[in-house]
C-alpha cells in the first residue's frame, strides 16, 4: 500500500510566529531560552498538524533558525574566515552574524534558491576546516520521537547540492572539498541508522540543473559510499523543481528511494519513466500534489497520474508525496475571510495540500470510491474558477493579442538617447541615486495600519505619506544625491502595492512565505484578467517632484517582477500573463510621463529567478520578459530616461538579456557578492548606463567610505565612466533612519572622491 509524505513544511507559522519569536529575540526582547522554547513550541506544532492530518512519514531538520543551507554549513563547522570561530557548535550570535552582518563582519551572500522567491546563505568554503559541530538531524529525529511518538524523517542537504550552492572554491578543488565532506556526512548518516531511524530525506536539487558528467562520477561515488558505511538505512534521493537530467543514472544509485518531482518536472520524468521503466528494488518518491503552487489539484488527473504510475511501480513501493518542500506555499487558507468563494473554493496552502496528500494515498489504500466525495467537489470548485468573468474579459485579451503582435522598440537607439538625455539632465559625473525605498520605520507600518483598518481617512493617510516624502526629499538634498526618488511609503510590498491597484489579482490576509530570514512576503494571486484600472503612482511621485529641482524618479515594479513574485493562473500561459502585466504598466509609465516625471525606473529583480531551470527553455523566456519589460516602457520619449533595477542573484549568465531590455540606466545589485559581478563586465561589454550596488543594504552596517571608493575603482576598471551612477545594491526599506543616513552619506562621500580622482581623466 501506498504510503504519504512530504519533503517539508512551511516554518513561519499560521500568523507569522516564527517571523516575531525571530525578530523579539533580534531585538533584545525575548532572551535565548525563551526563545529556544518558543521556536521548539512552533516546531512541535507543525509535526502534529501533520501527524493529526494522517502523514505517514513527516519531515524533521526541515525547520530552521534562519535557512537551512546555513544550518548545513553551520552543522559542518563551515563559518566565513571573517568571523571569528574556532570550531565547536556554532552559537546562535555567530550563527545569525554570518546571516545578517556584524558590526565587524560582512555577511555572507545571500542568493536564489532555484528559481524561487525564497533566498539561502551562499556558504563560504574558503578557509574553512570541516568538522560535525552537532548532528542537528539526529536531534530533530529525536525530539519528534520522544516528545510526539513521531518516526520523523530527517531531511539533510545532500553533499552534491551542498557544494554546488557553496562558493570560496576552485572548480579543481571540488573533489578535495568531497573528501573532506564525506566522511562527515557519513558520520551523521552512521548516527542516525544507529539511533534506528527508518528513511532519511536526502535532497539533491542541483540532479534538475545540467549535470557535467564528472558530477555524475561524484554522484556515483557518494552514495556508493553512503550504501557501504550505512546499508540499513533507506535513503530517498529527491530531487525537484524540474526533471531530473541523467535518469538512468539516478535510478541506479544504491538508494532505497527516487523522489521525483511530477509537476513542475511532469514531463521530463515521466517519460523517463515510461521509457526505461522504475528499478525493482526501489521505492518511488511521486511528488504529485504541487509544493510552490496555491491552486487545488484536480484529483481525478492526480488519480490518473497516478494509476499510470503505479502500473510501472508496484503500490507498496510508492509514496505519495509534494512535488517539493511546501516553504513556498502559506500554511492555511481556512483563516481567509475575504477571497471571492469562486477563488477561496479553488486553493490550496500547504494544510490543503496535506489534506491531498492523504486523500491520494486514501484512494490507492481503500480504493477511489473512499474519497468519492471529495472527486467530486474538487471538480466543481475547479469548474467555478473556470467560469469566473475575471477570467474570460475579451477588451483585455483582444488589446493584449494587438499590442504584442509587433516588436516594441524606443524611437532613437540608446548611443543617439544617451546624448539627448545627457542634454536634458545635465548630471554630474558619477550620478548618485538610490533605489527607490526608504525606511518603513515602525510609524509608518502604524500609519498604513490604522489607515487600513479604517481609524484613519484616506487624506490624513495621504498628509502623513506627504509629511514623509518631505523629510526624505530634504534629506535627500542635504546629503547631496542627484536623482531622488519618493521613498515608496505608501507601499506595503513592491508588487502587493500594484496588485492591489490593478483589476485580475486577489489579496489573501495571512497569505505569508518565507522570502529571506524572517522576512516574507503576502504574493498576490493573479487569477483573472490583469487590467489598468487608474493611476497607481502618479500623485506621490508627482508631490515629490514638486519639492525639488532635482529630478525624482518614478518608481514602478515591473511586468516580469509581478508575475514571478506572484501566485499565477495556469490556464494561459506566463508569456500572456505577461503581457497583460506589460499593457497595464505601460499606461502607468505614461502617465507619469505625462505627469512631468522624466526619469522611470521599472524594477525587474525578479528576472532571473523566473528562468527556466533546463538550459532548453531559457531563451524562450528571456525573449518573451524582455519583450514584456520592452512593452512597458519603450513609448515613451527619447528625453524621458528609462531606468530598471535587479538585485538577489547571479546575472552573468544574462547580460545580452539585460541589454536588450534596453533601458538607459541598469542599477544592479554587485557588493554582497563581494564585486564578483564586475567580473562578467570584464568578459561582456555593456554599453548602457550603469550602476553597480556600491553597498549592501541586508545589513545594518554603515559601510566605510573606503570600501565603497574601491567597488568603485573596481567598477571603473572595466566600465565606461560616462555611464557610470553610483547607487546602494538595492531599496533601504528595511534599514533604520540613522544607518541608512550615514550609510548615503558615505557613498555620497566616496563619489566625491571618485569624481575628484577621475574627472581628469573622464572628457
Ligand atoms: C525585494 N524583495 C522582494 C521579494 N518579493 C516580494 N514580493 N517583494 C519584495 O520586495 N523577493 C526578493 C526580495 C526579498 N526582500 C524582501 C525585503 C523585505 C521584505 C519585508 O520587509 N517583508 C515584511 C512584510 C512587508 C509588508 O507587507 N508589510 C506590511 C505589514 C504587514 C504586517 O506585518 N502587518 C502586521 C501589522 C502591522 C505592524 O504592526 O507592523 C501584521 O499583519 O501583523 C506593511 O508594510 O504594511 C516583513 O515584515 O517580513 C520582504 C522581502
Ligand atoms: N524599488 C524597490 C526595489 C527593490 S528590489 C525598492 O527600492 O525597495
Ligand atoms: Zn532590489
Amino acid at each position: 500500500m501506498a504510503k504519504s509524505s512530504v519533503l517539508g513544511y512551511p516554518r513561519i507559522g499560521a500568523e507569522r510566529e516564527w517571523k516575531k519569536a525571530l525578530e523579539a529575540f533580534w531585538a533584545g526582547k525575548l532572551d535565548q531560552s525563551e526563545f529556544h522554547e518558543q521556536l521548539k513550541e512552533i516546531r512541535l506544532n507543525h509535526l502534529r498538524k501533520q501527524m493529526d492530518k494522517g502523514i505517514d512519514l513527516i519531515p524533521v531538520n526541515d525547520f530552521s533558525y534562519y535557512d537551512h543551507v546555513l544550518d548545513t554549513a553551520t552543522m559542518f563547522g563551515i563559518v566565513p574566515k571573517r568571523f571569528s570561530y574556532e570550531g565547536g557548535v556554532v552559537p546562535l550570535s555567530l550563527y545569525y552574524g554570518i546571516a545578517r552582518g556584524t558590526k565587524d563582519a560582512t555577511a555572507s551572500e545571500m542568493t536564489k534558491w532555484f528559481n524561487t522567491n525564497y533566498h539561502y546563505i551562499v556558504p563560504e568554503l574558503d578557509g574553512a576546516e570541516p568538522a560535525i559541530t552537532e548532528n542537528k538531524p539526529l536531534n530533530a529525529y529525536r525530539e519528534a520521537k520522544e516528545l510526539l511518538g513521531i518516526e520523523g524523517k530527517p531531511v539533510i542537504l545532500g553533499p552534491l547540492s551542498f557544494l554546488k550552492l557553496s562558493k570560496g572554491y576552485a572548480a579543481t578543488e571540488t573533489d578535495s572539498w568531497l573528501e573532506r565532506l564525506l566522511p562527515l556526512y557519513v558520520q551523521i548518516l552512521r548516527e542516525l541508522a544507529h539511533e534506528g531511524v527508518q528513511w532519511v530525506q536526502i535532497d539533491e536539487p542541483i540532479l534538475v540543473t545540467k549535470v557535467s558528467a564528472e558530477d555524475v562520477r561524484r554522484l556515483k561515488s557518494i552514495y556508493d559510499s553512503f550504501a557501504s558505511a550505512v546499508p540499513e538505512l533507506n535513503i530517498m534521493l529527491q530531487t525537484y523543481f524540474e526533471s531530473v537530467e541523467n535518469y538512468s543514472d539516478i535510478v541506479a544509485l544504491p538508494v532505497k528511494g527516487i523522489g521525483l518531482d511530477f509537476v513542475h518536472g511532469l514531463s521530463g520524468n515521466l517519460s523517463a519513466v515510461r521509457q526505461s521503466g522504475f528499478p525493482a528494488d526501489k521505492v518511488l518518491g511521486a511528488g504529485v500534489i504541487d509544493g510552490r503552487g496555491i491552486w487545488k489539484a484536480s484529483l481525478q488527473e492526480k488519480l490518473a497520474l497516478l494509476k499510470e504510475l503505479t502500473g510501472i511501480v508496484s503500490s507498496d513501493r510508492l509514496i505519495i508525496q509534494s512535488s517539493c518542500s511546501l516553504l513556498h506555499v502559506p500554511v492555511t487558507v481556512q483563516n481567509e475571510k475575504k477571497l471571492l468563494p469562486e477563488l477561496k473554493g479553488a486553493l490550496a496552502f500547504a494544510d490543503e495540500k496535506l489534506d491531498e496528500i492523504v486523500l491520494l494515498t486514501k484512494a490507492d489504500v481503500s480504493g477511489e470510491t473512499s474519497i468519492a466525495v471529495e472527486l467530486v467537489q474538487y471538480e466543481s470548485d475547479l469548474q467555478a474558477l473556470k467560469q469566473s468573468g475575471e477570467r474570460n474579459r475579451n477588451d483585455i485579451q483582444q488589446s493584449v493579442a494587438a499590442i504584442s503582435a509587433q516588436y516594441p522598440a524606443r524611437h532613437l537607439p540608446f548611443t543617439e538617447r544617451h546624448l539627448v538625455q545627457r542634454d536634458k539632465w545635465q548630471l554630474p559625473l558619477f550620478p548618485t541615486t538610490t533605489i527607490g525605498s526608504f525606511p518603513q520605520s515602525a510609524e509608518v507600518r502604524k500609519a498604513r495600519q490604522l489607515w487600513r483598518k479604517g481609524e484613519w481617512s484616506n487624506e490624513r493617510y495621504a498628509k502623513f505619506i506627504e509629511e514623509q516624502i518631505d523629510i526624505w526629499v530634504k534629506l535627500q538634498e542635504e546629503i547631496g544625491l542627484d536623482v531622488l526618488v519618493h521613498g515608496e511609503f505608501e507601499r506595503t510590498d513592491m508588487v502587493e502595492f500594484f496588485g492591489e491597484k490593478l483589476a485580475g489579482f486577489a489579496f489573501t490576509q495571512f497569505g505569508w512565505v518565507q522570502s529571506y530570514g524572517s522576512r516574507c512576503v503576502k504574493p498576490p494571486i493573479i487569477f483573472g484578467d490583469v487590467a489598468f484600472e487608474e493611476a497607481m503612482t502618479v500623485e506621490e511621485t508627482k508631490y515629490a517632484q514638486s519639492k525639488t529641482e532635482r529630478p525624482v524618479k518614478g518608481m514602478l515594479t515591473g511586468p516580469i517582477t509581478i508575475m514571478n513574485w506572484s501566485f499565477v493562473r495556469e490556464d494561459i500561459t506566463r508569456e500572456q500573463i505577461a503581457y497583460q502585466l506589460a499593457y497595464a504598466l505601460r499606461q502607468e509609465v505614461e502617465a507619469l510621463e505625462k505627469a512631468g516625471i522624466g526619469m522611470i525606473q521599472v524594477d525587474e529583480p525578479a528576472v532571473r529567478e523566473g528562468l527556466p531551470l533546463k538550459e532548453q527553455d531559457q531563451a524562450n523566456y528571456l525573449q518573451w520578459a524582455v519583450k514584456a519589460f520592452r512593452m512597458t516602457t519603450s513609448t515613451v520619449q527619447d528625453t524621458t530616461q528609462i531606468h530598471t533595477h535587479m538585485c538577489y542573484c547571479e546575472f552573468h549568465d544574462m547580460i545580452d538579456s539585460i541589454e536588450a531590455m534596453d533601458a538607459d540606466v541598469i542599477s544592479i545589485e554587485t557588493s554582497r557578492s563581494h564585486g564578483e559581478l564586475i567580473h562578467s563586465f570584464e568578459l561582456n561589454t555593456y554599453e548602457l548606463g550603469i550602476g553597480l550596488g556600491v553597498y549592501d543594504i541586508h545589513s545594518p552596517r554603515v559601510p566605510r567610505v573606503e570600501e565603497m571608493s574601491s567597488m568603485i575603482d573596481r567598477a571603473l576598471r572595466v566600465l565606461d565612466p560616462q555611464l557610470f551612477w553610483i547607487n546602494p545594491d538595492c531599496g533601504l526599506k528595511t534599514r533604520g533612519f540613522e544607518e541608512t543616513v550615514d550609510s548615503l552619506r558615505n557613498m555620497v562621500e566616496a563619489t566625491r572622491i571618485a569624481r575628484e580622482k577621475h574627472s581628469l581623466t573622464v572628457k
